[in-house]
């Protein structure tokens, strides 16, 4: 640190900024930040708020990177990019030899699902065997997928674009596409209550072809899933060609989400600004799925959500994770699971909370659902996880002694599908009351104790 100074810093930090500064102003924008106040009021939440002051433009601002991809043209990236390489044969046959097929693997993608309007998670594989001695600059691959995945999307849909604008632009032998897809779970506030096993993801394979790929059973096929194979990557589902009906959890989430009008119209609104069409089929009924998931973080007080969850009929055998006794008169609640919504770019981020306390018995006082349904109220919230970590120990204090200590794992979506795009980053938390916060031995005892990685997060 020391070598460097302040001035330094700043040229950094001014640089990233100004980076950013391309949709401010833009009608687009203007209209997403108007409909995004609506939605923030339909929370009961204050958008004068100061956490929340500047969300309405950061997330006009996501969507629209995130959906930038409508005002892209493939054209323009492959034209100029094709370049001539001789196969074997005196020059004859297909670029790289008998066969000649070409994969770029493990492109990180997000993109926006076109059913419930939450970033999903995009592993993506492409193959081409080249024809007419004709071959694209590798990246060039990845930033055609690019302008797919940054438009509102299934997997399905998103493989079989991919395949063909690819398979028009270097007009190759055949163009293979596998995608593997990782969507969060969506829980409904009571849903999470009454199982906390869920998981964390739900996931897909996606797979399209054309030219020697379009029959599956070819053996173009064969070796191009091999060649993902023996790199690890499990593609064992990828036959036979999927479909997307189930595969958002928005379409099999019960309740609606007791959204007004004005909220939906603002949705559509939303959907019209990014370029789309909100009746396109598909689309027809995602502003309500996507009310449902977001009127999970209304902003209600901790006796109307715990009510409700004392009256719901918990089977106990679902709650996740385990009570462990740790000796020494420490007691943890591990993997409890939660949800929860980033105010700053109404993004999810989700994972589990690990609390320990003292018990001289070794027993929970107030039993496991307790303890769970403090973490899901301050879960489904307009949240940072800093003060989700802070207000579960302040909570659990008043009913499991002044001694805690709260570990909060979570993975941010907004982190990962848009801005830094750091993949595979996830946030750890930490706060002390009591005797955790004097007695480094007691910590480190039940930091020991945490489970190797966490489920929700894989
Ligand atoms: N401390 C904290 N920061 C968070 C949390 N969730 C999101 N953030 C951050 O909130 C910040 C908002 O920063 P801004 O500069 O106002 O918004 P932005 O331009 O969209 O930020 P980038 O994510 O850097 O693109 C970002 O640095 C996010 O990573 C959280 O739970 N805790
Ligand atoms: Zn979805």
């Amino acid at each position: 640190m020391g070598a460097l100074d302040e001035g330094h810093y700043q040229a950094e930090i001014g640089n990233e900024v100004n980076f950013e500064l391309g949709f401010e102003g833009q009608p687009e924008t203007v209209a997403i930040e108007d409909a995004v106040r609506v939605l923030l009021q339909g929370l009961g939440e204050d958008v004068n708020r100061e956490g929340i002051k500047k969300t309405p433009f950061r997330v006009a601002k996501a969507l629209r990177q995130g959906t930038i991809g409508y005002k892209q043209k493939v054209n323009d990236i492959i034209h100029g990019a094709l370049f001539p390489e001789a196969g074997l044969e005196g020059g004859s046959g297909q670029a790289g030899g008998v066969g000649g097929l070409v994969i770029v693997r493990d492109l990180d993608l997000f993109t926006y699902c076109e059913s419930c309007l939450l970033p999903f998670q995009v592993k993506c594989h492409v193959g081409y065997v080249p024809s007419g001695k004709r071959v694209i600059g590798l990246s060039k691959l990845s930033r055609v997928a690019d302008v797919f995945a940054k438009r509102l999307q299934s997997p399905q849909r998103l493989a079989d674009e991919v395949c063909t604008a690819l398979q028009h632009g270097i007009k190759p032998t055949g163009v293979a596409v596998v995608l593997q897809c990782k969507h969060i779970t969506f829980p409904n506030f009571e849903s999470a209550f009454l199982n906390s096993t869920s998981q964390g993801w739900v996931r897909m394979i996606a797979t399209s072809g054309s030219g020697v790929f379009e029959d599956q059973d070819a053996d173009a096929w064969t070796d191009f899933l091999s060649l993902l194979k023996f790199r690890g990557i499990n593609v064992d589902n990828a036959h036979p060609r999927p479909s997307d009906q189930s595969w958002c959890p928005s379409q099999s989430c019960g309740r609606p989400g007791q959204a007004n009008s004005a909220m939906t119209n603002v949705v559509l609104s939303i959907l019209k600004s990014l370029g789309e069409d909100p009746l396109r089929e598909e689309l027809v009924g995602t502003p309500s799925r996507f009310l449902k998931w977001f009127m999970n973080f209304r902003n209600s007080n901790l006796e109307m959500k715990l009510n409700g969850f004392v009256r719901s009929r918990i089977d106990t055998r679902s709650l996740s994770g385990q009570t462990v006794n740790l000796k020494d008169g420490i007691c943890s609640e591990l993997n409890l699971l939660f949800w929860s919504q980033c105010e700053h770019h109404l993004l999810p981020f989700q994972g589990v909370v690990h609390i320990g306390y003292h018990s001289l018995d070794g027993v929970n006082p107030v039993g496991r659902p307790l303890v769970q349904s403090v973490v899901h109220f301050y879960g489904f919230k307009l949240q940072v996880q800093e003060r989700l970590t802070r207000q579960i120990a302040e909570t659990v204090s008043s009913f499991l002694g002044e001694d805690i200590i709260v570990v909060v794992e979570a993975n941010h979506t907004c982190m990962i599908s848009r801005g830094i795009e750091k993949f595979g980053s996830n946030t750890a938390t930490f706060a002390v009351l009591g005797r955790f916060s004097t007695d480094p031995a007691a910590r480190a005892k039940f930091l020991q104790s945490l489970p190797d990685s966490y489920s929700a997060g894989k």
